[in-house]
């Protein structure tokens, strides 16, 4: 697989939101992050709120400049570029997909109008290639004709999402980015949204991120998951050894949690919540929660480790969790050390 999209050392800080105008307080929302996204493929992301899964998913489709670091799409560095050129690079090569298709669109714009858009603002084809194209899209995601003058507001939640992919997948983008595409939307049609985006990643060959709080769906739509815990990719995994051969103990309890998922076996309990953006621990930001820390996490964050000969597995802890341990036993081992 030929690579499409690399992320090296990529930090985003921002100004925090609270403690006042003069505050000096600073959110670490990503930090230190490398990723390599492959042509063709779908990376799941998944961690608790607040993690950086959106700013991670921003940096991807360059709507999010990082403070360091750099992001290279296709080989070129997004951010060393001229902005026109960038502008290009991005609204051709990539797509986002965010969560609440409601407001994502323009309300004052009909459907044919937000697809012609992108359109026109690169200038593909003639306007009457950009019609054809407009009604191409409408029947890749399943819109009927019908409501091609329609406004965002006449239509169902399930239909503006469409709306929304027709709009990402205008210019055929490489990569799309799916932040939590399914969340607003009503639980009977869920399941629709995530078949046709599997359906389009199949049949037009684009490599997807999906992030979702949904751990469930993210394993059956991923070829690799990606975990993150406070602004950090803590374990990247196929997809298939996630759920019970994941190494970080975060993405172990991560899982245990997950209603269905592990059943019968309960959550493996962590300690404390989980620390403010603004302060994170030293070394491991994990290690305040976690069962197996010692001194060592708390002075360094280790780099990242693979499971076995494949570097597909890879990880960063100084105590993972042995090769075939099972959730059960490391449920024990949490309640011991409490
Ligand atoms: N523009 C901003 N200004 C200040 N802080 C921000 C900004 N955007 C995000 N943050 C903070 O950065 C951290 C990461 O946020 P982010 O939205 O990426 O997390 P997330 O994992 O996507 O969360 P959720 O699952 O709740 O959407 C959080 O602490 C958040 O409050």
């Amino acid at each position: 697989m030929t690579d499409l999209l690399t992320l090296r050392d990529a930090h985003v800080v921002h100004k925090a939101r609270t403690g006042g105008l003069f505050t000096r307080d600073r959110v670490f929302a990503l930090t230190g992050a490398d990723l390599t996204i492959a042509a063709g493929e779908t990376v799941g992301v998944v961690g608790e709120s607040g993690c950086g899964k959106s700013t991670l998913a921003k940096v991807l489709v360059g709507v999010q400049r990082p403070t360091q670091g750099t992001v290279e799409l296709r080989g070129k560095d997004l951010w060393t570029m001229p902005p026109a050129a960038r502008r290009q690079a991005v609204g051709t090569g990539t797509g986002m997909i965010f969560q609440d298709p409601s407001t994502a669109l323009n309300r004052r714009l009909t459907v044919r109008q937000i697809l012609r858009d992108p359109l026109d603002v690169h200038r593909r084809g003639t306007p009457a290639q950009r019609e054809a194209r407009v009604r191409e899209l409408m029947s890749l995601v399943g819109l009927p004709k019908v409501l091609a003058d329609a406004l965002p507001g006449q239509l169902s939640g399930g239909q503006r999402q469409r709306v929304a992919i027709a709009r990402a997948l205008a210019l055929e983008p490489e990569l799309v980015v799916a932040d939590e595409p399914t969340s607003a939307l009503d639980v009977s049609v869920r399941a629709q949204i995530l078949n046709l985006l599997l359906d389009l990643k199949e049949r037009l060959g684009l490599a997807l991120v999906f992030v979702s709080h949904d751990i469930q769906t993210v394993r059956r739509m991923s070829d690799r998951v990606i975990t993150m815990y406070l602004g950090k990719i803590v374990e990247e995994s196929p997809a298939a050894e996630i759920t019970d051969a994941a190494r970080h103990p975060y993405t172990r309890a991560l899982f245990s949690a997950t209603p269905g998922l592990l059943d019968p076996i309960e959550p493996i309990p962590l300690i404390g919540p989980v620390p403010s953006a603004t302060r994170p621990p030293s070394g491991c930001p994990f290690r305040t929660r976690c069962w197996k820390a010692t001194d060592e996490c708390a002075r360094t964050m280790p780099d990242f480790a693979t499971n076995g000969a494949g570097a597909a597995h890879r990880y960063r802890c100084h105590h993972p969790v042995a090769a075939g341990e099972t959730t059960r036993e490391l449920v024990s081992q949490a309640k011991d050390s409490a």
